[in-house]
């Protein structure tokens, strides 16, 4: 699918997100505007399993649960079923597991990476999470391992990229969602730290770059207070989704969700999208 350019009555240049992400038999959103994500960060189950019902009065259009918060992480039987939990409560909306690596900006945690994989395995085989998230550095026999087991069970796989350092360059960003297509992720996703604001250009201009050349959706996002520009604007440059604070925050840089709704909504009206 590539992107479809044209000009509205007001003269405004349009450039239609066309890449939308797709859950087995459902297309998500409309391609007009990002859809918003809310990270769930509690430790606990009861933490978490409140922080679902405060979140969804809010509307997000998709979940996050960042399992690597999670103090019972390390026991396979209770992830699985509280992400039933969740999914209970989130009815329609889709969750994504993610447990960002430490070297990646996460939290550490106690489990192995054969134990990680294990985990996102069962976790797909349980059916409870409609996408996983996996860093793409990791070994490529992983990647590859939950790529297979994500699509023998319908569900959808990010491949990401991480960077709470600094924003590399045009060519080496870009070529992490490259890696990510030509690695058969279903969305590609890079999360950069801004150190000046050109670096701000740099993501802007390598999300536009992807959404008029590569196939899948991407996502992407500079952290932090200037990356919180990108955060907003991101999806008029081809940013399939932003993160949002629905109750609490999982980087730096991340708005509340009513903010973001608010500024998504000018957005709209002003290039007209409505
Ligand atoms: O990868 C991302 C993006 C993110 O790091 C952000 O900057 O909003 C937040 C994480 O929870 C998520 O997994």
């Amino acid at each position: 699918m590539s992107s479809i350019i044209f000009i509205n009555e007001r003269g405004l240049i349009i450039i239609k997100t066309t890449k939308q992400i797709e859950l087995t038999g459902r297309r998500l959103g409309d391609g007009k505007r990002p859809l918003i994500c809310t990270p769930l960060v509690g430790k606990t189950r009861e933490a978490i399993l409140y922080e679902t019902e405060k979140i969804l009065a809010k509307q997000p259009d998709l979940l996050e649960w960042r399992v690597d918060f999670f103090e019972g992480i390390a026991d396979t039987c209770t992830v699985i079923d509280l992400a039933k939990s969740i999914k209970h409560i989130a009815k329609d909306t889709p969750l994504i597991f993610t447990r960002r690596s430490f070297k990646e900006g996460g939290e550490q945690i106690s489990l192995s990476e054969s134990q990680v994989v294990r985990l996102y395995s069962a976790i797909c085989e349980s059916g409870n999470v409609d996408i996983i998230d996996y860093e793409l550095m990791n070994v490529k026999e992983d990647v590859n391992h939950l790529r297979n087991i994500s699509k023998k069970h319908g569900i959808k796989m990010i491949m990401s990229y991480h960077n709470f350092n600094c924003t590399p360059e045009v060519d080496a960003l870009s070529e992490k969602l490259i890696e990510a297509e030509h690695m058969q992720a279903d969305i590609a996703k890079i999360a950069v730290m801004p150190n000046h604001l050109e670096d701000v250009l740099t993501l802007l201009h390598v999300t536009l770059d992807a959404k008029q050349k590569m196939k899948i959706p991407v996502i992407t996002m500079s952290m932090g207070a200037y990356g919180s520009l990108t955060r907003m604007f991101g999806g008029i440059f081809g940013s399939a989704v932003t993160f949002a604070v629905g109750e609490n925050s999982s980087a730096p840089g991340q708005v509340p969700i009513e903010d973001m709704k608010t500024v998504l909504a000018i957005l709209q009206r002003v290039t007209g999208e409505e």
